[in-house]
């Protein structure tokens, strides 16, 4: 069909921010990206705003309660055009993050940031991050 416009899903990323750090979360599955570093996260679904999606999925993901602040970057093209990644700011509320579907967390500073192997999708963002952790 000529007006056959693709769906384009929005990934959002938490960048966790406490006392100078951000949490780095290694990514366990699939086998293409397990071992790559990302922000806690995921794909938005219907009906849920992107601050929405953050709170849940640091819940899923990490059992804490997450207050959302300011984006960090640009949007970034993922999956050639078919997904956007969206990271925002947070802060801690309540709990301890546990790496309850990650391989490991980290606490990075802002001289640690390149310390680990980020998903390359993530590079324009940690670049971002410096700004928002002195
Ligand atoms: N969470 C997260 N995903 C990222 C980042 N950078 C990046 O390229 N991605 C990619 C990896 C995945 O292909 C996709 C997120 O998918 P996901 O599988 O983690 O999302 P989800 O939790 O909603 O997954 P599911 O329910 O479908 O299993 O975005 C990032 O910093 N954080």
């Amino acid at each position: 069909m000529s007006n056959f416009t693709p769906e384009i899903r929005v990934i959002v990323g938490a960048a966790i921010v406490d006392e100078g750090r951000v949490l780095a979360c290694e990514r366990s599955e699939p086998a293409e990206t397990a071992g790559k570093w990302e922000f806690p996260g995921g794909k938005v679904e219907p009906g849920e705003t992107e601050r929405e999606a953050l709170i849940r999925e640091c819940e899923e993901e990490l059992g804490v309660t997450v207050e959302i602040g300011i984006r960090v970057g640009g949007d970034v093209m993922l999956g050639h055009g078919r997904a956007v990644l969206r990271v925002y700011t947070a802060t801690l509320i309540d709990g301890t993050p546990k790496a309850l579907e990650h391989a490991e967390l980290r606490w990075l500073t802002v001289d640690e940031l390149d310390s680990v192997p980020w998903l390359p999708a993530d590079a324009p963002i940690v670049a971002a991050l410096p700004a928002h952790l002195r």
